[in-house]
């Protein structure tokens, strides 16, 4: 079987990478829009609903309007923007984050991509409130750091035209960063996240990291429960790994350049303190990876067609 698909912002940071990776599959017939087209209303709104799959890798406004602009019931939609991450109607495009997420990415109309940070968040996270280890009304923390290529062409264009680019600089200082909504919904906790990300002078790449009390929580687990707890959620997954937990260092680089995402259960057994750290690549799981998963199971073939493992 072949299907059609259009990427919306083809020519961009993200549409780049998914076209890559959809790149030779002969199940796949792109539907690609000449350079002077590709901006062009009524050349989109054709291809949008020929189409039989939609990836939109726009930003947030154009998604909204390019969605608006369906008009057929056959054309099923990947959003990689944060247009969607919160709204009804919607599916999380997250497949291992719950029990039954794939089955109903599979069926989906309408899928929203989950954000870079948010895949590292959810992925540390979502495994042990369901357990009940980390309990919903704690006050959780995100630190972050990530590669420029997570802000565009237009970040890249800074950094690339820059001759003394900083090394690395923390953002999002007013802690209204637009990933806390969705990072809150989808670990189904009762507050906002405290997130403080940032970005390095380097292209691709993610560390997130989330600090834990244990010793604090009333059912005290330990690192290894912990551990143990993220190893079966994710015991199926070919793209999500547990790593070494007597790593001395975590690079950025750790799993840049593939559609791979790493969890790591550290700290000190001792204090009961734990650093829950994941790497990923902000294009690769956090972004195009993501959206060729999604797009492999809604159309019914191997989840990691196309995928570096
Ligand atoms: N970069 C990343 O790591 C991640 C990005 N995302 C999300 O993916 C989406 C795309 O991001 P990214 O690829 O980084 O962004 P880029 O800025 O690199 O690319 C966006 C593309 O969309 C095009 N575009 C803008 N407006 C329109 C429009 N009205 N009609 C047609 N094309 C349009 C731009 O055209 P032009 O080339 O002329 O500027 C550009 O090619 C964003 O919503 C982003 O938040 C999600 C996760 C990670
Ligand atoms: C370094 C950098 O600027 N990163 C972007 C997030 C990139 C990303 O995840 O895009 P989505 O918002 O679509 O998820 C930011 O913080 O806004």
């Amino acid at each position: 079987m072949t299907v059609s698909v259009f990427i919306d912002g083809a020519e961009g940071t993200t549409g780049l990478e998914i076209r890559e990776r959809l790149a030779g599959r002969d199940d796949i017939a792109i539907i690609q829009l000449d350079e002077a087209l590709r901006k062009d209303i009524t050349a989109r709104t054709q291809a949008l609903n020929d189409a039989d799959f939609v990836i939109l890798c726009l930003p947030d406004d154009a998604a909204r309007d390019a969605v608006a602009l369906i008009a057929n019931d056959r054309t099923r939609v990947i959003d990689a923007s944060s247009a969607h991450r919160v709204t009804e109607g919607w599916t999380y495009g997250f497949p291992e984050l719950e029990p039954g997420q794939q089955a109903m990415i599979a069926e989906a109309k309408r899928v929203s991509n989950p954000g870079c940070y948010p895949t590292g968040f959810l992925a540390l996270v979502r495994p042990l409130v369901r357990a009940g280890l980390v309990p919903v009304e704690w006050p959780l923390s995100v630190n972050a750091v990530s590669g420029y290529s997570g802000g565009g062409k237009a970040m890249i264009a800074n950094y690339r035209d820059s001759a003394t680019p900083p090394a690395a600089r923390a953002y999002g200082l007013g802690l209204a960063h637009k990933h806390v909504a969705e990072m809150q919904k989808h670990a189904r906790i009762e507050h906002p996240p405290l997130f403080a990300p940032s970005v390095a002078n380097t292209y691709r790449g993610m560390i997130v990291e989330v600090p834990l009390p244990l010793h604090a929580f009333s059912r005290r687990p330990s690192l290894h429960v912990c551990e143990a707890v993220l190893a079966e959620a994710y015991r199926d997954s070919p793209l999500i790994h547990i790593g070494d937990n007597d790593a001395k260092t975590v690079a950025i680089e750790a799993d840049a350049g593939s559609d791979r995402l790493t969890l790591r259960v550290c700290g000190s057994v001792d204090t009961g303190q734990a650093r829950f750290i994941a790497t990923l690549d902000n294009l690769g799981k956090g972004a195009a990876g993501a959206a060729v998963q999604n797009l492999n199971i809604m159309a019914g073939f191997d989840p990691v067609a196309g995928l570096t493992l």
